[in-house]
């Protein structure tokens, strides 16, 4: 047993783990969290990472990466958000040290051709909701460490590889990460990119001018659309990789992929609260999304299925005076790494951005009482379709403005939903945004 595994009061940890942020299970019934493994980054004083085991009554369990320090005699649970605890990550990625333990090793990578890392870096927490945590290395660099852990490489370790070995310009450049390979799994645990220092978060930006100039945002939006298409382009490019390489859909694919989305409907239909006032609207009426995804998967599908961004979304974007960047490429965290890193229609892509304008008018009016000129949403929409068609390569999508448009329908209800069970899991106060969504796919006219 190491130090910092003595330190550790369990009692605390249920209660500790479930108030972080980052706990992706809010609405689940913790039976149990325990430490799983500590793996020794340095001795004296203690260092290292965590694994957090939390059981749930239903018999499953996820596990968390913790960075464990000692402050003023006492672990730390959360030391990575700490200045000095983090400083020693940040040396042992520039030394590249390779810490072997009992139960396992852990790497540090820095890229040879990125910029050197310098040596007592400052450190300072990135202040952002996240699903993972970050922190600002010398201004220069964001180290983020993935906290929900899964066996395998970590979807945004392999999309920054392959876009900044192609100089894709709007995304930060990857320069390093960290992974290990334990008893218990095999898994990045974190990367280090980039820090774009004059960037404003997309979501941040469009709540503010949907207030002050809802105009000033749409102009800015065929430009994103524009860099979209591009990075599809870029990330549909390689015949060779096989992580990559752009595949034909199965014959049975529009069926495979309605009969998943289906399958996610029930199931959260079936766990939905009944005393939730703002899950009104669509109470009851799972069947009836049901029966909407089968009419509007009649039109035949096409185009090629590729490695994408999984979880694009305004709150993933960075604008700076000249250009607009993607971040966090990881997919969306509340799905197992396996599908995250499955190939899929690019489409999906564009419609988590569509699903995004629809927030942010709807987030702008109830968190903070603008009134969003009504057509402002289709404007949106059509701006930043009419970008991202002038650059992409159109034989990755199918054929045909009907197939997109139905496509894309598709995306948008299987993203509703999505955003339904994450806000229930994440931020119950935001149910009503996906609610008013959902409820208004099933209004429209099918294509
Ligand atoms: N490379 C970067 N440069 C500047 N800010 C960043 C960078 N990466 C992330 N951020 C900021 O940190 C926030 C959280 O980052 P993100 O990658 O979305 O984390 P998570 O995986 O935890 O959701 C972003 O919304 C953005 O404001
Ligand atoms: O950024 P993450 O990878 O953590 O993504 C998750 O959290 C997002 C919220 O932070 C969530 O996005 C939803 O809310 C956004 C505004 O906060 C909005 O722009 C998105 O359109 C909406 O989907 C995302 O779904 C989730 O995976």
């Amino acid at each position: 047993m190491t130090d910092l595994d003595a330190m550790i009061d369990d009692e605390q940890l249920v209660e500790w783990l479930t108030a972080q942020r980052w706990f992706a299970s809010k609405t689940r019934d913790v039976a149990e969290v325990t430490v799983a493994e500590i793996l020794t980054l340095r001795e004296d004083p203690p260092f290292g990472i965590g694994l957090l085991e939390a059981s749930f009554h239903a018999g499953t369990h996820e596990l968390y990466q913790l960075v464990l320090g000692v402050e003023r005699g006492r672990v730390a649970l959360d030391a990575l958000t700490s200045p000095p605890h983090a400083a020693v990550l940040a040396d042992l990625l520039r030394e590249q040290t390779v810490c072997e333990s009992a139960s396992g090793t852990i790497e540090f990578h820095w890229l040879p051709d990125a910029p050197p890392l310098p040596e007592r870096t400052t450190v300072r927490p990135i202040g952002a909701e996240q699903s993972n945590s970050s922190v600002v290395l010398d201004d220069a660099f964001v180290l983020k460490a993935f906290r929900r852990l899964e066996p395998g490489e970590n979807p945004e370790l392999e999309m920054l590889r392959f876009l900044s070995a192609r100089e894709f310009p709007n995304i930060a450049t990857l320069t390093g990460w960290y992974e290990m390979h334990g008893d218990l799994l095999t898994a990045t645990l974190g990367i280090a990119q980039e820090y774009v220092s004059d960037g404003r978060d997309g979501w941040e930006l469009a709540l503010d001018e949907l207030g002050a100039d809802p105009q000033r945002f749409l102009d800015r939006l065929h430009e994103l659309g524009e860099v979209i298409g591009r990075m599809h382009a870029v990330l549909g490019s390689d015949l060779t990789d096989p992580d990559f390489a752009p595949e034909e859909p199965a014959g049975e694919g529009l069926s495979l992929l309605t009969a998943t989305i289906d399958e996610e409907i029930e199931r959260l239909f079936i766990r939905l609260p009944d005393d939730e006032p703002a899950l009104e609207p669509i109470a009851g009426r799972g069947e009836e999304i049901r029966d909407r995804l089968q009419m509007m998967s009649h039109v035949g599908t096409g185009g090629r299925l590729i490695r994408h961004h999984g979880d694009l979304h305004l709150g993933q974007t960075l604008r700076t005076p000249d250009r607009w960047v993607v971040i966090d490429f990881e997919g969306e965290p509340a799905r197992p790494l396996t599908e995250r890193r499955r190939k899929r229609s690019p489409l999906r892509d564009v419609a988590g951005m569509l699903r995004s304008f629809a927030y942010a008018a709807s987030a702008s009016e109830v968190l903070r009482s603008n009134a969003v000129p009504a057509d402002w949403e289709i404007r949106a929409r059509e701006t930043f379709l009419e970008g991202y068609f002038e650059c992409m390569e159109m034989s990755l999508l199918p054929a045909g403005q009907r197939a997109i448009e139905s496509l894309l329908g598709i995306f948008e209800l299987e993203k509703a939903v999505y955003e339904l069970r994450y806000e229930l899991d994440n931020r119950p106060q935001w149910v009503s945004i996906p609610v008013a969504g959902i409820e208004r796919l099933l209004e429209e006219p099918i294509g």
